[in-house]
């Protein structure tokens, strides 16, 4: 199904274009950008809410800016869906978040008008105020840096780094603050609450309301005391926001709040800034999910609700016949709320990820003991640290891919403590859709490192359990990890006893054929490892499969059993082969004097683009197909090997 775009959006292919309109047709040019955008996601998928609303915004900032001379960077990127289409790529739409397609964030390989690529959140204000600063150096005067960033990204330390900086750096940025009081989940915070307070003046409409009662009961004052008055608020209200601003105690130039769904206000408001040097903010307020009531309504759900029926507004899912597997999140949310009835200590922290990580049915459950901390991975581990210092054993849920913010607090808050906490890495592996900035590819390499801490994978719901039993265990305290990928495991009776697992130990899965390959597996890609045995099995070639579950301490027995055992060895990970699973397999063997053929299976030395998880598992090698095929290899060398010796 193709998407047609209004009369006026179908001759826009680029901001020229764009610069042709009269303001009052942006009104219409912003209408049919919504609804493009309504018709495109409900068909193809991807992220929403946040899109809707910048529309207005997206149309005004690149018909008043000389973009791409001008640099607009778009802070996460999930809210540049418009920027995308007002930017050439409307007729690519169908392909976005598809693999070999469009990415879902700014890129400036696939774009002259992404200034910046973006995923993870918060670096708007830094990369901009670079650019700016780059400019000043080549006396670029007139360019323009522009970083739209909402106000759950604005509560990263990052960005406070760069406006501290900005401030006193007195280079040509602008900062959009795109306020819609939401992160995914409800924002959190006291920055929030200011905001909220700035956004409805509650302290200066006090003031105000105040001065105007007296002023209009006093007849002193003279025929029209009100008169009076509103010459006195104009000045109050001047003096009030500036001393108790923020962003003007930082030394930026405060400007809004504004209506940032008024298309003709916004171009009006940002040509005027274009004007005025040096760092200002311009504080928008606009609502997430804007012109799609049920988005509007259930903004959290809205965030990137997949396919859906944009007259009905039913999402589209699978209807199974049998029972199916859980997601991993969701059986990380439900077994860290038993592990909480049973064990005092157990508390939950999030950097505002509640939904995605399922901690928010512990949040439901026990709210004084479970914490969404905002986008804020790097206090989500320092604040972990801290309760562990009390006694307390916190369960750290940090995506994969954005745990890489907080590596120094993992180090040195938690592991040179060697305090009790415990990480769950969600996301680990490919992310699928979203594509590199979130793959989990490291997490195994860069925690396996680190002196004190244990790394783990669950191959199936069972054993993500027994991991989140076993790490709260007294006897456990200190670093723990457990990492496990996006989406469903396999086993749909997952609430099975929780069971204490010795550190270190793995799990044969299969016994092969004496002589033959083993392969060894670590985590949820070992079930593409037992699809791949029974290919071989049908072929003859028995092989044996062993679920190390413990990336460190490696299984050392095991390991010995298996090189004595057979003449070669397929290791497999969905991560990075550098420094991690495999890799901890062959230091091991070199280290022992233990020779035999090793292949790794793992996400290579490049940058893995998007697609879905089975597309990236095959183009890496190591679907069931791909890790067939490395045994069948790994089992003619040693078979030739031998062959070779004895003639
Ligand atoms: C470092 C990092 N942590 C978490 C996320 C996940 N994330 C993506 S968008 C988002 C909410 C952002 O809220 P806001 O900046 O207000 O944008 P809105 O969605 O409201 O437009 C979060 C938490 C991320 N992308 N990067
Ligand atoms: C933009 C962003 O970072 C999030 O919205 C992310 O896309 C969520 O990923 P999940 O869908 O895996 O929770
Ligand atoms: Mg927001």
């Amino acid at each position: 199904m193709i998407v047609e775009p209004g009369p006026l959006l179908a001759a826009i292919n680029s901001p020229d274009d764009l610069k042709k309109l009269s303001p009052e047709q942006l009104v219409q040019l912003s209408t049919e950008l919504r609804e493009f955008i309504i018709d495109s996601v409900s068909i193809y998928g991807g992220h929403f809410g946040a899109s809707l609303g910048v529309v207005e915004l997206t149309v005004a900032l690149h018909y008043v800016f000389n973009t791409p001379y001008d640099q607009l960077v778009w802070d996460v990127g999930h809210q540049a869906y418009g920027h995308k289409i007002l930017t050439g790529r409307r007729d690519r739409f169908p392909t976005n978040r598809r693999y070999h397609g469009m990415s879902g964030f700014p890129k400036r390989s696939e774009s002259e008008y992404d200034a910046f690529g973006v995923g993870h959140s918060s670096t708007s204000i830094g990369a901009a105020l670079g650019m700016a600063v780059a400019s000043d150096y080549k006396g670029e005067k007139d360019r323009q840096h522009i970083a739209v960033i909402g106000d759950g990204a604005m509560t990263a330390g990052m960005a406070f780094e760069a406006l501290n900086h900005a401030g006193v750096a007195n280079s040509n940025l602008l900062v959009i603050l795109n306020d819609n009081c939401m992160s995914i989940d409800p924002n959190v915070g006291a920055l929030k609450e200011y905001l909220t307070d700035i956004t409805t003046s509650r302290t200066y409409n006090k003031v105000r309301d105040e001065l105007w009662n007296v002023l209009g009961k006093l007849s002193k004052f003279g025929p029209n005391p009100q008169h009076i008055a509103r010459k006195v608020e104009a000045a109050m209200k001047a003096t009030l926001l500036k001393q108790s601003n923020l962003f003007e105690a930082l030394k930026f130039r405060y400007f809004g709040p504004v209506d940032g769904h008024d298309v003709q206000h916004l171009v009006t408001i940002l040509n005027d800034l274009k004007s005025i040097p040096g760092p200002k903010l311009l504080h928008c307020v606009t609502v997430k999910g804007k012109g799609y009531a049920l988005a509007e309504k259930d903004q959290t759900l809205w965030h990137a609700p997949g396919l859906f029926d944009k007259i009905t507004g039913e999402i589209y899912k699978k209807v199974p016949d049998k029972p199916q597997p859980p997601k991993y999140q969701d059986v990380f949310g439900h077994t860290l709320v038993e592990l909480a009835e049973a064990n005092d200590k157990v508390m939950g922290v999030t950097p505002a990820m509640p939904s995605g990580s399922s901690l928010n049915i512990m949040m439901a459950a026990m709210p004084d003991r479970a914490f969404d901390v905002g986008i804020a991975e790097q206090h989500a581990v320092t604040f972990s640290a801290g309760l562990a210092t009390q006694g307390l054993v916190p369960f750290c849920n940090i995506y994969s891919s954005f745990m890489q913010r907080a590596y120094d607090q993992v180090l040195h808050d938690v592991a040179l403590q060697n305090l009790h906490v415990v990480f769950c890495l969600d996301r680990a592996g490919f992310a699928g859709a979203d594509g590199p900035t979130h793959h989990g590819c490291y997490d195994l390499a860069y925690m396996r490192c680190i002196p004190n801490m244990v790394v783990a994978a669950p191959m199936n719901e069972q054993e993500l359990r027994n991991l989140m039993y076993t790490a709260q265990l007294p006897e456990n305290a200190g670093p723990f990890t457990i990492r496990y990928p996006r989406g469903e495991g396999v086993m749909p009776q997952w609430r099975t006893p929780l069971q204490r697992l010795a550190i270190g130990t793995g799990r044969v899965v299969r016994e092969g054929a004496e002589g033959g390959v083993a392969i060894l597996s670590i985590g949820h890609i070992g079930n593409y490892a037992v699809k791949a045995t029974e290919a071989l099995l049908a072929e003859g070639l028995d092989t044996g499969h062993y679920d190390m579950r413990f990336c460190k301490p490696l299984d050392e027995e095991m390991l010995r059993d298996v090189a004595r055992r057979y003449r070669a060895i397929v290791t497999v990970e969905d991560g990075c082969l550098q420094g991690g699973f495999g890799s901890a397999v062959l230091e091991f063997l070199a280290d022992h004097n233990l020779h035999l053929p090793v292949q790794r299976l793992g996400i290579p030395d490049r940058i893995v683009e998007h697609g879905s998880q089975d597309e990236l598992y095959k183009e890496c090698g190591f679907d069931a197909a791909g890790i067939a095929q490395a045994v069948r290899e790994m089992g003619a060398r040693v078979a030739a090997k031998s062959v070779s010796v004895h003639v």
